[in-house]
């Protein structure tokens, strides 16, 4: 069972890698790790379990955050409507996504970030992913909203970035700009 102990946080090298691709059709042992980061988020949105265990409530998993760098995402998450979006992918690809931009209006935060980082998280409002499930299958999807944005997190963490490195430096205007020879 993944508990918050198999969370590594920021610092840690995995986080910064680019993780590779899973080779198909996948083992048995990358079938049972995908299975387990599913099993995670179920586990965490569970008011009891969570307790149980001190799980952070998580809507979506990427396999780095386990320290295994392999490109495998778990989504698990509501849209506005109420649909809910249960995804568990290898190799997951954004195959097209809209011009039109998007964000999570209070940003974002991570599991593997043990702080409040501040900024608006731009990312794409409609994409389409490309994927293979657990069963084998190749999947597309296209999604919008909340769940987009959640796939747009996790495929960031198996090319090693994180939601903090896309927050736009300050364009508040009362901010002075720096002249460059103080830089
Ligand atoms: O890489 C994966 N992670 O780091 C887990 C993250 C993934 C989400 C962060 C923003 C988009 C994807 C996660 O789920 N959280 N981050 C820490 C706080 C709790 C939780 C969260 O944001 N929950 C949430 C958000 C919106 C609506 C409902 N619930
Ligand atoms: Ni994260």
């Amino acid at each position: 069972m993944i508990t918050m102990k198999d969370v590594i946080k920021e610092g840690h090298p995995t986080l910064r890698k680019v993780a590779k691709e899973v080779t198909l059709p996948a083992s048995q042992e990358d079938r049972d790790i995908l299975q387990k980061m599913m099993d995670f988020l179920h586990n965490s949105q569970d008011p009891e379990i969570a307790e149980k265990f001190g799980l952070r409530p998580g809507v979506g998993l990427a396999a780095p955050q386990i320290n295994v760098a392999k490109r495998m995402i778990a989504v698990l998450v509501s849209d506005q409507n109420e649909n809910l979006y249960e995804y568990a992918l290898f190799n997951p690809k954004i195959v097209s996504h809209s011009v039109e931009m998007t964000q999570l209006e209070n940003g974002e935060g991570c599991l593997s970030v043990d702080r409040d980082v501040p900024g608006l998280v731009p990312r794409y409002a409609r994409i389409t992913v490309q994927g293979t499930t657990i069963e084998g299958e190749q999947i597309s999807i296209r999604l919008r909203g909340l769940p987009a944005i959640v796939f747009q997190h996790e495929i960031d963490h198996l090319n090693g970035v994180m939601f903090y490195d896309r927050i736009e430096e300050s364009k508040d205007p009362f901010m002075k700009p720096v002249p460059d020879a103080f830089r």
